[in-house]
């Protein structure tokens, strides 16, 4: 199943420099095995926002659920779930 998938990100000002880093590499790292398992298909920034629109590929609502709910920035993120299905006039 498909869904687009916005996070936007807001960390605290006054955050740990060190756990900030730390959390944004664990991102990161999440992120990328995600990518090279196909689940997550895309990772795109919405240009000019701490914010970024994912497309994701998984079993099920409920593997989105753990999904997200791993996210190591999921604490300080708005998250937006869209299950998406086929458009009747997509060529591709
Ligand atoms: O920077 C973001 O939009 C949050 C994020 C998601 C995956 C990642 O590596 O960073």
């Amino acid at each position: 199943m498909l869904f687009a998938v916005r996070m936007t990100v807001n960390l605290p000002p006054d955050m740990d420099p060190d756990v900030r880093a730390s959390t944004l590499a664990a991102e990161k790292e999440y992120a990328r095995k995600l990518q090279h398992t196909g689940e997550w298909l895309h990772l795109w920034r919405c240009a000019g926002l701490y914010a970024n629109l994912s497309i994701f590929d998984v079993t099920g609502n409920d593997r989105l659920n753990e999904i997200l709910w791993e996210l190591p920035l999921f604490a300080y993120m708005d998250v937006t779930v869209t299950p998406l299905t086929r458009h009747a006039s997509a060529i591709g």
